[in-house]
């Protein structure tokens, strides 16, 4: 699996374009009869992707990365479908997995295995994970089910919906905080005005967006930001003490999954505009 290691921001300071990318940007999450991983040494957080195009496939641990026999031996994990219908069977029990719905496996599953209903558009299933102290239930949730956050305003350009999947009032985990937030047409810009939260890093994850269109994601210290070029179906890896916010070309989709110190959805640090370099 893809390592990922953890930097000081002051070294992030002086990374040219291919080096922050490097250490930040995840490319290529979806390859077809594959699972990806890659290992965020940020909050040990774990960001995959399954593309299943043929049989069933299983999610398996990295036994010398994670030294351990079952993915979730010691984890969590938070899986949201935005391909195809398909499915997710844990431990036996199969779950009709649509566009938009999310499942929960807390800690202690062993099997865990993905198939698409119908491989000519297959199910597409995007992941977050991170270590888990106890076992909370397994549970799926459909969009309709999800916590909606209305946000933003054309005039600004970021009139947006934040659902709330896995949080403190929603489905209950250890650490795991992950929800989607669609931009409404006309619309372009995330999370601006913008944030820290020292207590959790974060990981965007942009999709429905055209093949040609980009994302401008910002991310840094709020007087030493920088951008990263981001396309469709590619994730970023926000340390705690980075801003993480976006332009694109056009409105989008993304994922956000949070670990670390707490799990308080509004424990934000926000970061005043007069503020931003
Ligand atoms: O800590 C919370 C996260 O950054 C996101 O939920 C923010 C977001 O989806 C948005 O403003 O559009
Ligand atoms: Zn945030």
């Amino acid at each position: 699996m893809d390592i990922r290691y953890a930097s000081h921001p002051n070294e992030v300071k002086g990374f040219d374009t291919s080096r922050l990318r490097e250490e930040i940007l995840i490319e290529s999450l979806f390859r077809p009869g594959e699972v990806t991983l890659t290992y965020s040494h940020v909050d040990r957080f774990i960001a995959g992707g399954v593309l299943p195009t043929g049989g069933t496939i299983k999610l398996e641990a990295d036994q010398k990365e994670m030294g351990a026999e079952h993915f979730l031996d010691r984890r969590e994990i938070g899986i949201i479908n935005i391909g195809g219908r398909g499915t997710a069977t844990v431990d036996g029990t199969a779950y009709d997995m649509e566009t938009k719905d999310c499942l929960y496996v807390g800690r202690g599953a062993k099997e865990v295995a993905f198939a698409s209903a119908d491989t000519s558009s297959p199910a597409k299933l995007y992941f977050n994970s991170c270590p888990a102290h106890q076992t909370y239930p397994t549970v799926k949730a459909v969009i309709s089910e999800a916590n909606p956050r209305h946000l933003g305003s054309l005039t600004n350009s970021n009139e947006r919906t934040i659902y709330q999947y896995i949080h403190e009032n929603g489905i209950r985990s250890c650490q795991l905080v992950m929800g989607l937030t669609m931009l409404k047409p006309g619309n372009m810009w995330n999370t601006m005005p913008c944030h820290t939260h020292n207590r959790r890093s974060e990981v965007y994850f942009y999709f429905d967006m055209p093949e040609d269109g980009v994302v401008f994601h910002l991310m840094g210290e709020p007087r030493e930001t920088r951008h990263v070029v981001v396309r469709n179906e590619q994730s970023i890896i926000s340390p705690s003490w980075s801003i993480h916010s976006g332009v694109g070309t056009s409105n989008y989709t993304f994922i956000w999954g949070m670990a670390g110190e707490n799990q308080a959805f509004d424990d934000m640090d926000m970061v005043a505009m007069k503020d931003l370099k």
